[in-house]
């Protein structure tokens, strides 16, 4: 039984002040760990802060991207080494907004991935199909190709710890949301190819989320999939009610 996990992707969303607003209000309502990991993933200026109020409570703090190098002349950018020795637990990769205005390529994610499960970080992996190619019939083809790639060199046991978040680029920020049929089939085909490159136990363990549009109004009926199991949410984490009810379905499913 995989357990579901819960991730806010804040993007560029809050200032400071708000940012440990909505933490110091979560922090002591978020449900028990041992039935949901509830995560927010963060601006990075932030995550130093939240990170010292989620402890000693069942919030667990993510970033948004890393650089896949451990230090070096690379201005703007921030390594795993240092997210580390803060603390955080989850760092998002391959966002479908980095690949398209950061030109984040498939290599660069797969070098990410690597370096965050180095450094004891959680890497929630992202991949997902624009409308023209789920119109053409290639969303298959699409996220195993991105999946494969992503998850290229690592260990059997490595894979286990990774969150893979299926987002249908075209369900992002626009009210759409990808039948829970149809997200449940491909995140079906997504294990179908990680249990043919590392496995069964593999495939059974790691956690697959689904994100685009996702709201307290639609997460029972994805979360009631077999093959979905979590969700990464964007525009709905961005309320104090709203994600706690995401939380308290996660706990519920
Ligand atoms: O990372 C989150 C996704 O991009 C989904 O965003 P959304 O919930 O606003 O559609």
């Amino acid at each position: 039984m995989r357990k579901p996990i819960i991730a806010a992707n804040w993007k560029m969303y809050k200032t400071f002040d708000e940012a440990v607003e909505f933490v110091e209000a979560i922090k002591d309502k978020i449900p028990p760990v041992e039935k949901v990991d509830a995560v927010v993933c963060a601006p990075a200026l932030y995550l130093p802060t939240l990170v010292d109020i989620a402890k000693e409570t069942d919030l667990a703090i993510g970033a948004q991207n890393m650089h896949y190098e451990e230090e070096g002349a690379f201005t703007g950018e921030i390594s795993p080494k240092q997210l580390e020795a803060i603390q955080v637990d989850y760092v998002i990769i391959g966002h479908s907004e980095r690949r398209e205005y950061f030109n984040e390529t498939d290599e660069a994610v797969n070098k990410k991935v690597k370096a965050a499960l180095s450094h004891g970080i959680v890497p929630i992996v992202c991949c997902g199909e624009t409308l023209e190619e789920r119109e053409a019939g290639q969303t298959e083809e699409k996220v195993a190709n991105q999946v494969k790639k992503a998850l290229a060199g690592l260990t059997e046991e490595e894979v286990q710890h990774i969150v893979i978040a299926y987002e249908p680029i075209w369900a992002i920020g626009t009210g759409k949301t990808a039948t829970s049929d149809d997200a449940n089939a491909v995140c079906g085909h997504i294990r179908k190819v990680v249990e043919e490159l590392y496995g069964k136990a593999a495939a059974e363990n790691i956690r697959i989320q689904y994100g685009g549009s996702v709201k307290p109004e639609n997460i029972e009926d994805l979360l009631s999939k077999e093959q979905i199991d979590g969700a990464l949410v964007g525009g709905a984490s961005l309320q104090v009610e709203s994600y706690l009810k995401l939380l308290e379905a996660g706990a519920n499913a």
